[in-house]
């Protein structure tokens, strides 16, 4: 049980934003949030205490200023504090606020009343310890192409959530209409935030079943193969997924990945190429990209 959280705050140029969120995710961080600042982007995240050992977060900010000298950019300002459990779940609360997402979307805190007056579906998330508040670029791209593959005519879809953090993606798939989520994660807290905030938006097994695990728990326990699969890691683990997507899916079923930088998009083409996938669409925002992919 974790009691205490290392805070790791970074200042630093806007251009830096993206890498900074790829850093923390690489390392491991946990409610990753940032906020524009007149000149510059204040980004943290968070990092449990029984984990991580001053000389990792050192690691980390010298990477960081690493990242900004090769980009040719000011010096970041990297700094860390100890919280404790409460403190951590108010703290980075209170950098989050409601966010529209595409056109049908939008995401709640869920300690917030729910928004009135709005016709667009509502998600309501706590994401606790678990990557996925909506606000990074790669889940947004996945939330807004999800938008495009499941609606009220489409409803029978089943999809598959490799990696599923908070459950953003598959609780906004069930609101979108689709009629099951099969989600995992490694991380047990990803499991257990995608189980409350299932349950916050009403939705419970059958409807979606989580599951501590990846790619090969739903290859042994999925009685069928599913209609969508959305996997927002990171390039280098994708790449070792697709190998055996094709294990959980049918000749007509699509994917949404995404967690991929432009420069490695390339790579995960070829790869999905070489095992019966082609891209169908390729989105960008900053950074990074989400490939929508199908059976070739
Ligand atoms: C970037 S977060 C995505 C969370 C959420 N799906 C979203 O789109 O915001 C990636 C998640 O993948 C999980 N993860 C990393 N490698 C994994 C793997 N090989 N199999 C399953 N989950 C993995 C991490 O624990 C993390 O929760």
């Amino acid at each position: 049980m974790v009691n205490s959280w290392w805070e790791v705050q970074v200042l630093c140029d806007p251009a830096l934003e993206d890498t900074v969120f790829w850093r923390f995710e690489t390392f491991g961080g946990h409610g990753t949030a940032s906020q524009r600042r007149t000149h510059f982007r204040q980004i943290q995240a968070y990092f449990p205490q029984d984990e991580f050992e001053l000389l990792d977060l050192a690691a980390l900010a010298l990477r960081i200023k690493q990242d900004a000298i090769c980009s040719q950019l000011a010096i970041p300002q990297t700094t860390w504090r100890l919280i404790d459990e409460e403190d951590w779940s108010k703290s980075w609360k209170d950098h989050w606020s409601p966010q529209e997402i595409g056109d049908r979307l939008i995401i709640n805190p869920a300690w917030m009343d729910k928004p009135e007056g709005s016709d667009r579906l509502i998600l309501q998330l706590d994401p606790g310890a678990a990557f996925g508040t909506g606000t990074h670029p790669t889940t947004q791209l996945c939330l807004e192409s999800l938008e495009m593959r499941v609606d009220s005519d489409t409803p029978d879809v089943t999809v598959a959530d490799i990696g599923c953090g908070s459950g953003i993606l598959s609780i906004a798939a069930l609101l979108l209409g689709a009629k099951h989520a099969y989600a995992v994660d490694l991380d047990a807290l990803a499991v257990r935030a995608t189980q409350e905030n299932a349950a916050l938006n009403g939705f419970t097994a059958p409807q979606i079943e989580v599951q501590q695990g990846s790619l090969d728990t739903l290859m042994k326990t999925l009685e069928k193969p599913v209609d969508g699969i959305l996997c927002n890691i990171l390039a280098e683990v994708i790449v070792d997924l697709i190998p055996q997507l094709s294990e959980i899916a049918h000749p007509q079923s699509w994917g949404i990945l995404s967690g991929i930088l432009l420069e490695q998009s390339k790579l995960v083409a070829d790869t999905l190429e070489q095992h019966g996938w082609v891209v169908a669409t390729l989105w960008r925002r900053k950074e990074w990209c989400c490939l929508n992919i199908r059976r070739s």
